[in-house]
């Protein structure tokens, strides 16, 4: 057993503290990517030393994993829960969340102020110590804890590690306290007219604890002014949106969730169907609301893509990059269940939990559960349609093979399920392509939800980002190839980088050239005229329209 696992296991078999709880999902946040979709805080760091009470967001100190490729949507506030020790009373979880999330986000700015009152990098640290000192930090600058929390830290540090932890952690705090009483807490140096725009990015991305290549793209893309009011939203506690399940009204819900004692309001761009809640979630949680089925956490921008695509009843549809599955379920509600909807996707395993909420909704007989790499399946579709041509027998079975690949539990008996399928096909005319309206939701850096994704700023890097537009643009041919002639192809992403969004289609169309083109939205789809940019592509920005940032791009093939 390595010293990481032996603390983690210290901690995991300590009676239940808000405080041990928080640092345990801290290191495993470092150590194995697991990601909270928590809902943080705005610390005062970054504001001018004015801090917000302790009084944390509403939210669970669930945490949720996430795999690493993916780009983060519809994340749901207390998702899974780990395993390790529980918190019983809400605030001791509110608290967690407070913690895990402000240290995370504020991580770059903490450690600079950490680094200059110890004498040297966290880095050399050893994790639990670099992590106690971050939160010991955050609660006392930012929750405006007072000091004698100072003692919880020392105690801690030495049950986890040893007595040498514990004076580290105490001298270090004390510094903290000194500082503040003083008002000579280390401040990173401001952006200053005459930096050069690295020196820039990187003054304003410690200020506003990003990493500096990230400040530095969105410098060059949308200018100081832009950039400076998406990090301050980046860094405040998120908002979430529902959508309502078909037939409620989000007036009626609104005055529900009144009485709850939440506070939330219709969407401004999906009035009919979307709410947006400002304050109350965890009691919003608690009502049962969400576990039975009459809304799901959904955000506005994510709706808004599937508004684009704009699916009508009785069409042949494929959601491409479909788990964990928010959008395929406003397709199904939008098309009232009637028509047929491919929802394919590479991880069987996100697949999985979808399959399990069609049913549930009521959406089994419209929706087909698929688990493949889009790029293979466009490829056994080219050679079946060839070997149809030629009269050969295709390598694979893509005709039909949606109807197939469901086996949605029915294993083992397999007359039965051959039967119930058959049943499915007669009502439905399950086939694969041509499709009337692909949507490609593609795997992306996510760097329009990083408010409510603390950790993904740290994760995301420089190379990922041209990997991830190396496999949109596979994934985008792949997908062309699978579009009826006259059919649409929308593709998005939750990011907000030019490369991956305006570049990546021009790229595309530059390919297809004659054969797919640009098209807005026609008027009835509804999209409000300020979520589109001039050519009519879906561009949502956190800090113009106070959703996740997203973009969406439609696109006409040829008849
Ligand atoms: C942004 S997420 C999709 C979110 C989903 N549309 C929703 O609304 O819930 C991207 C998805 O693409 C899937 N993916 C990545 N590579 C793929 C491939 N080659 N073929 C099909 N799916 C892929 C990932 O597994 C991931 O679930």
């Amino acid at each position: 057993m390595d010293d990481m696992e032996r603390w983690m296991q210290r901690l995991a078999s300590m009676p239940a503290a808000f405080r041990s709880v928080a640092l345990l999902q801290l290191l495993r946040i470092e150590q194995e990517g697991a990601f909270s979709g928590l809902v943080g805080g705005a610390p005062a760091v970054a504001q001018g030393g004015r801090g917000r009470s302790g009084a944390a967001a509403a939210s669970s100190a669930a945490t949720a994993g996430e795999e690493a490729e993916d780009g983060a949507d519809d994340e749901e506030p207390g998702g899974g829960r780990q395993a390790g020790p529980q918190l019983k009373d809400p605030r001791d979880r509110r608290a967690v969340t407070e913690i895990v999330n402000g240290t995370t986000r504020w991580r770059r700015r903490l450690d600079f102020t950490l680094t200059a009152l110890c004498g040297r990098p966290l880095a050399e640290l050893d994790p639990p110590l670099a992590a106690l000192l971050r939160m010991g930090l955050y609660e006392l600058a930012e929750m405006k804890t007072p000091a004698h929390v100072i003692n919880e830290y020392v105690e801690l540090a030495k049950r986890v590690m040893h007595r040498g932890a514990g004076a580290v952690a105490n001298a270090t705090l004390r510094n903290v306290v000194r500082g503040m009483e003083a008002g000579t807490l280390p401040q990173p140096p401001a952006p200053a007219k005459g930096m050069t725009l690295v020196q820039a990015a990187d003054a304003l991305a410690l200020g506003a604890s990003h990493p500096t290549w990230m400040v530095q793209g969105w410098l060059q893309q949308y200018g100081p002014a832009a950039t400076m009011a998406l990090l301050q939203r980046n860094n405040v506690r998120p908002s979430f949106a529902l959508r309502l399940a078909p037939g409620s009204s989000a007036e009626e819900t609104c005055q529900r969730l009144a009485e709850l004692g939440a506070k939330a309001r219709p969407s401004r761009f999906l009035p009919q169907e979307f709410i947006v809640v400002e304050e109350g979630m965890q009691a919003l949680l608690a009502s049962g609301l969400v576990q039975r089925g009459e809304a799901q956490v959904q955000d506005e921008a994510a709706g808004l893509v599937v508004a684009l695509l704009d699916p009508q009843q009785g069409e042949h549809i494929l959601d491409a990059c479909a788990a964990p599955g928010g959008k395929t379920l406003f397709v199904a509600a939008r098309m009232q269940g009637r028509g047929s909807i491919v929802a394919m996707d590479a991880a069987s395993s996100r697949l999985a939990a979808l399959r399990e909420t069609v049913r549930r909704q009521g959406y089994s007989s419209c929706v087909r559960m698929l688990a493949r790499d889009l790029r293979r399946y466009a490829r056994e579709a080219a050679a079946a349609g060839e070997a149809a041509a030629t009269g050969r027998g295709a390598a694979g079975d893509t005709q039909g093979e949606a109807a197939a690949a469901d086996g949605g539990g029915e294993g083992g008996d397999q007359p039965r399920a051959a039967a119930a399928a058959a049943q499915r096909q007669q009502q439905y005319e399950w086939r694969g392509p041509p499709f009337d309206r692909v949507l490609v939701d593609a795997p992306c850096s996510g760097t329009g939800v990083l408010a409510k994704r603390a950790d993904l700023r740290w994760r995301r890097t420089p190379q990922q980002v041209e990997q991830l537009v190396a496999l949109q643009a596979q994934l985008l041919d792949a997908a062309a190839s699978l579009v009826a002639p006259g059919g649409l192809l929308v593709y998005s992403t939750c990011s907000i980088e030019r490369a991956e969004n305006e570049d990546q289609v021009a790229a595309f169309l530059a390919r297809h050239d004659g054969v797919f083109a640009l098209q807005p939205p026609p008027a009835a789809a509804g999209l409000p005229a300020d979520c589109l940019s001039g050519d009519g592509c879906l561009t949502m920005l956190p800090h113009v329209h106070g959703t996740d940032g997203a973009f969406a791009a439609r696109l006409r093939r040829a008849g």
